[in-house]
């Protein structure tokens, strides 16, 4: 056995996986996505077609569109057993650890949990993609002591999937805006939660256990459980010169600053997180308010000022849903919701050409 010999803390800039998903091409300044531009996918498309893209490797035509839309609806009700899991959690719970719990027990419903080749992997992406935004949004009205909220099918994936977080049918300017966040979140090369998905599914463990892994990867506020932290550091002050004073105290006290930085982006803004300001804009427009947009202007400015450091996607997702009317706690498994496309084409990937990742280490300990 090959061994190489330098030890990269965090493994940055380490080469995991080869892939055909996606790539960060930093020097253009393009998030390619089996070789369409991001950026450019969601001023053009909606999220249902990048996950056909994600999965199928290529953009769907009209009918394609249609027959997705139809299967996932006919797969979005949850056993009930899994409502009654639910109601058992304790009421503190969060509600990514509720997403965790749920996922995790819908292996149970697989009688052929041992094929892990693509025909069968796909099915299991698109069931769980059809499930998850009723298991993300009724996970949260149980652990509220409500009652679950029905899926829609008469509502399009994404307007069903807000309508059901919220109770209320959403206007279509809303669901642009919601489907533009589920797109931008859909996949990026290989965070943290990639990392681990693939990492577990390189023991030929199933997608059911990979994403499992995946969700408690994602909660840790260093990742996409960032997007809640910004929101709450937003609710902490109540005005632009507010929100200064509260970011100048953290950078004093050596703290970090939510929202802002990326191990890929350090020194430049997150591309996405500047189609989510404007969405932002267009939403402070819509409510005549424009005080949220002109808190994390001055937050960026702020920031790029004292430490050069810029925004990433979660920094405007996070008052792109507050203005939606999406109760905070849901931030993240939104963006799990989302990532789930990303991260099963990535597990499809592994399982179709795998290697066990298993890795080495550096000696710290006693002599020997
Ligand atoms: C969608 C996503 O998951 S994007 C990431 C979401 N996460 C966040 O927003 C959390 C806040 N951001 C961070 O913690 C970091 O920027 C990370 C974890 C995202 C990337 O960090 P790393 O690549 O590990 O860089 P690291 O944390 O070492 O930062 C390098 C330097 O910039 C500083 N820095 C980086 N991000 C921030 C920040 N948000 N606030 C204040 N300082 C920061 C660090 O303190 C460090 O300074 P130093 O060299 O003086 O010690
Ligand atoms: O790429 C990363 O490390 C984190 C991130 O922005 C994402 O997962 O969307």
């Amino acid at each position: 056995m090959k061994t190489v010999n330098r030890f990269v803390p965090g493994l940055e800039g380490v080469i995991a996986s080869e892939t055909g998903i996606s790539f960060l091409d930093t020097e253009q300044e393009k998030i390619i996505i089996r070789g369409h531009e991001l950026i450019e996918l969601s001023h053009e498309r909606n999220y249902l077609e990048v996950l056909h893209l994600l999965l199928e490797g290529a953009l769907p035509n009209a009918e394609e569109k249609e027959a997705l839309e139809t299967k996932l609806k006919g797969m979005y009700n949850l056993p009930d057993e899994i409502y009654h899991i639910l109601k058992r959690l304790p009421k503190e719970t969060h509600p990514m650890d509720a997403l965790r719990t749920g996922i995790s027990c819908l292996a149970g419903y697989d009688q052929n949990l041992e094929d892990t080749s693509v025909k069968a992997n796909k099915e299991r992406a698109y069931l769980m993609m059809a499930k998850l935004p009723a298991l993300v949004a009724n996970s949260y009205h149980i652990l509220n002591g409500k009652e679950p909220i029905e899926p829609r099918a008469d509502l399009s994936y994404s307007a069903n999937f807000l309508y059901m977080i919220t109770g209320e049918v959403p206007t279509d300017t809303e669901v642009k805006i919601f489907d533009k966040s589920l797109l931008l979140y859909s996949e990026h090369e290989m965070p943290n939660s990639t990392f681990t998905a693939r990492v577990i599914a390189s023991t030929l463990s199933d997608l059911y256990g990979a994403l499992t892994g995946a969700v408690a990867s994602l909660k840790g506020p260093l990742h996409g459980g960032a997007n809640e932290a910004v929101m709450y550091s937003l609710r902490e002050v109540d005005s632009a010169a507010g929100y200064e004073q509260y970011i100048m105290k953290k950078l004093k006290n050596k703290e970090k600053v939510m929202g802002f930085g990326h191990r890929v982006y350090m020194k430049k803004m997150d591309p996405r997180a500047l189609v989510m300001k404007d969405a932002l804009k267009q939403l402070c427009e819509l409510k005549g308010d424009d005080k949220l947009l002109e808190m994390c202007e001055a937050g960026e400015r702020v920031m790029e000022r004292e430490i050069g450091i810029y925004p990433n996607l979660d920094y405007y997702a996070a008052p792109v849903y507050w203005l939606l009317n999406i109760p905070i706690p849901l931030y993240t498994p939104i963006f799990f919701g989302s990532r789930a496309a990303g991260l099963s084409a990535h597990v499809i990937e592994q399982h179709a050409n795998n290697r066990l990742f298993r890795p080495r280490v550096q000696y710290v300990g006693e002599s020997y």
